[in-house]
């Protein structure tokens, strides 16, 4: 996968014990290193990406589904560590260190076939934000098109877990 940088993203921002995700740590060295941004109004998050050829689902030029609802399960978790962290009325430097949310529920929705070969871009907003609880929306593109959705329940990690 060759995610698209931009400024600073949220997975920069967490703790030292959560940057190993597979899909988005920054020092998990065979990692994926997917990587969400907030926009410039702080209402949405944005995710991009190009996949490389090994996580095709099988039919040529159409991507994996397990690796949709990977990319939508460590996108949400950001937003949503965004999302609370915006609520509280903070901003993002490069000193900060995020609150981490953990996944609890992930719908997705396959809607057409993701390909493989241009740039697919997953924005995210937040529908519920409580003390503990965000529920996150996600809808997936590419061309212009959506391909994929997704609501995700995730909840605030407690520093005990
Ligand atoms: C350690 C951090 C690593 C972060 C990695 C993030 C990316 C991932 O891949 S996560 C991996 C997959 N996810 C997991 O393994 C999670 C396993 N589950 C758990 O650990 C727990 O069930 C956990 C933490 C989600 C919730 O447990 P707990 O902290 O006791 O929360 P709890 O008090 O039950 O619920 C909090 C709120 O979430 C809601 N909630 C909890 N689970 C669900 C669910 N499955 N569906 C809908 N809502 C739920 C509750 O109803 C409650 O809502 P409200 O505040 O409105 O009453």
């Amino acid at each position: 996968m060759k995610p698209k940088k931009r400024n600073i993203a949220i997975q920069d921002t967490y703790g030292e014990r959560f940057q190993n995700c597979w899909g988005c740590g920054p020092k998990n060295e065979q990692g994926l290193h997917l990587k969400t941004y907030p926009s410039e109004d702080g209402e949405t998050c944005i995710t991009q990406f190009e996949p490389d050829n090994q996580y095709t689902g099988g039919v040529p030029n159409n991507l994996f589904g397990g690796m949709i609802a990977l990319v939508f399960d460590c996108h949400g978790t950001a937003s949503a560590a965004w999302f609370a962290h915006k609520n509280k009325g903070l901003a993002l430097t490069e000193e900060t260190v995020i609150g981490r949310f953990i996944t609890a529920r992930l719908e997705t929705d396959y809607k057409k076939p993701v390909p493989m070969d241009e740039t697919i871009t997953i924005r995210s907003s937040i529908e519920e934000l409580s003390e503990r609880k965000a529920i996150v929306r996600m809808k997936m593109e590419a061309s212009g098109v959506v391909r994929a959705e997704a609501r995700m329940v995730a909840v605030a990690v407690k520093d005990d877990m």
